[in-house]
């Protein structure tokens, strides 16, 4: 069989379906959205309250989320790396998935963190942190096409020092392009988080670009993939930093690492 025929073979659970329709995942028309109560003229609509009669956003459930997002300090060796004193969440994955952009999402304050279409344009980890509650980690890149071999194999043992070594990191976010699925560069780090011991959770991001039933199959496979894997924290998480689709739901998911960890 084919690649490509054995994804469509993919049956997803009924769990992985409920929550693509819970949360509108998936390429959708204009009037589905509408229909389902969000107001479509907000960017990002499906981050927000269906139904609701505001014309402007709805406020951040997560109060951990609406705090003002600072950023604090930029590595390139790791040390300076700033001393560990909030619990700490990474976005790892490789160039272009779209690490930047979801930071961004989460806290809405856009600017804060640089995105680009360039790829390979975080070049150092760089540290937010939000009121002095949750530290958010944006990881450069790895798997970047264009650059320099020496200079990527220097990102890349510096995001694998950070990870295998960063006392107060609680769990790692793997970001994993919905289209593309995971590449060997990803399954390197996930051996490298077994390995020490760092609780890791999927998150497909670019959901927006393909059909809803095709998320769910590339969630479903994943979970396939991985399901030996002892540090993976389940489910899967989707995202889409676009239609701000799944974005609540991370939210809530990360905002009880702030509350129940202590360093
Ligand atoms: N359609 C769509 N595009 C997205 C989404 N998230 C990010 N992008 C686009 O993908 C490109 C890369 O986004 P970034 O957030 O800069 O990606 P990154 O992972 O930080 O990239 P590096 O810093 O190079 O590692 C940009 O052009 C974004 O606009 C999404 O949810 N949907
Ligand atoms: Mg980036």
């Amino acid at each position: 069989m084919s690649k490509n025929a054995q994804f469509r073979a993919i049956k997803p659970s009924p769990s992985i379906l409920s929550f693509v329709e819970d949360n509108l995942l998936g390429r959708r028309r204009l009037i589905e959205l509408q229909r389902a109560g969000y107001n479509t003229q907000l960017p990002a609509s499906l981050d927000n309250i269906p139904f609701s009669t505001s014309s402007v956003r709805e406020k951040i459930e997560e109060n951990v989320f609406r705090s003002k997002l600072e950023f604090f300090a930029s590595a390139k060796v790791s040390t300076s790396f700033p001393h560990p004193q909030l619990p700490e969440i990474a976005f790892a994955g490789r160039s272009n998935v779209g690490k930047s952009s979801l930071l961004n999402a989460l806290t809405r304050q856009w600017g804060v963190v640089w995105t680009s279409d360039k790829p390979g344009f975080t070049q150092t980890i760089n540290f937010f942190k939000l009121a002095e509650k949750l530290s958010l980690v944006d990881l450069p890149g790895y798997g970047f096409a264009y650059a320099k071999e020496e200079v990527k194999d220097a990102w890349e043992e510096l995001v694998k020092e950070y990870v295998s070594t960063r006392s107060s990191l609680r769990r790692v976010c793997l970001l994993i392009d919905t289209k593309w699925g995971m590449k060997p560069r990803d399954h390197e780090l996930i051996e490298l988080m077994e390995r020490s011991r760092k609780p890791y959770q999927i998150v497909l991001t670019k959901t927006d670009t393909i059909s809803s039933i095709d998320v769910a199959r590339r969630a479903m496979q994943i979970q396939e993939n991985l399901k030996l894997s002892k540090s993976l924290v389940e489910p899967v998480m989707m995202v889409s930093s676009k239609s701000g689709a799944g974005i609540r739901s991370l939210r809530t998911v990360l905002a009880s690492i702030a509350r129940f960890t202590k360093l």
